[in-house]
């Protein structure tokens, strides 16, 4: 029997579009965002992959992406879960700052260390600052789990406790399931699917709106490598975008 995934970025944010890091600020879709989440939407019912349910963030981008993507497939009715496990990274002390700036001021080096290592976190962000989640009501239950600043390393700990009691018993059972979340928890997600090494995670990026679809063996393994994008050129393009950023 084969499993069914789809990974679904959402659609280009207000600060994609700014090229600021956003990490936990929960900003909304532009309009060519949520024009971005319709369309996946029209993939994935163009394709015939109909979600039976959806994992979501507690962050508005996937929220509202899977909600558009899913009333354009018409499966607007299916059962949601969220969860802050789903968030993208942290970005820590980053969060709100311009990506080209870091850049200029920090160096090559030092900024893709930041961004795309396995191991190497931003500073931490103050629980004052203008762009902390500190005192967010949503994030209020999880005590000393709220994260102040995370590299992939600690997403994907906090990422797979969730997918092994929540994901993973929705495909046991057969169900398509979509997972609307973000660009490095969806890293985080492809690299424990594909069992790609901690270097080479680096040069992997996920376009925003493009759903990627997993079959997935009894093993939970990939049949495909990689997965398979339904727009693949498009998705491509995208993906060398996101890599693009900042320069
Ligand atoms: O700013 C962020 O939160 C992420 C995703 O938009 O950026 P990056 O691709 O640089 O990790």
């Amino acid at each position: 029997m084969s499993h069914t995934l789809v990974l679904l970025r959402h659609g280009e944010s207000e600060w994609n579009a700014k090229n600021l890091f956003t990490g936990w600020v929960d900003v909304a879709l532009t309009e060519k965002g949520q024009r971005e989440a319709v369309r996946g939407g029209e993939l994935m019912r163009d394709a015939g992959v109909l979600p039976d349910v959806v994992h979501t963030s507690l962050q508005r981008r996937a929220i509202n992406t899977a909600c558009l993507a899913l009333d354009a497939a018409d499966r607007h009715w299916i059962p949601v879960h969220r969860s802050w496990r789903l968030n993208e990274r942290h970005y820590g002390a980053l969060q709100g700052k311009d990506k080209k700036q870091t850049l200029e001021e920090f160096g090559e080096e030092q900024f893709m260390l930041w961004r795309r290592s396995f191991d190497t976190p931003p500073p931490p962000l103050d629980d004052d600052a203008e762009f902390s989640q500190a005192h967010d009501v949503r994030y209020a239950g999880l005590g000393d789990e709220l994260p102040r600043t995370e590299c992939l390393k600690d997403v994907i700990a906090r990422f797979l406790p969730y997918w092994e009691s929540s994901v993973v018993p929705d495909l046991r059972e057969g169900k398509v399931v979509l997972v609307a979340a973000h660009g490095n928890s969806l890293r985080a997600l492809v690299k424990h699917l594909d069992g790609i090494s901690d270097d080479d995670i680096a040069g992997l990026n996920i376009p925003t709106g493009m759903p990627l679809v997993y079959r997935l063996d009894d093993d939970l393994r990939p049949t495909v490598p990689g997965g398979e994008y339904l727009d693949p050129e498009a998705a491509a393009a995208a993906a060398a975008a996101v890599a693009s950023q900042g320069r």
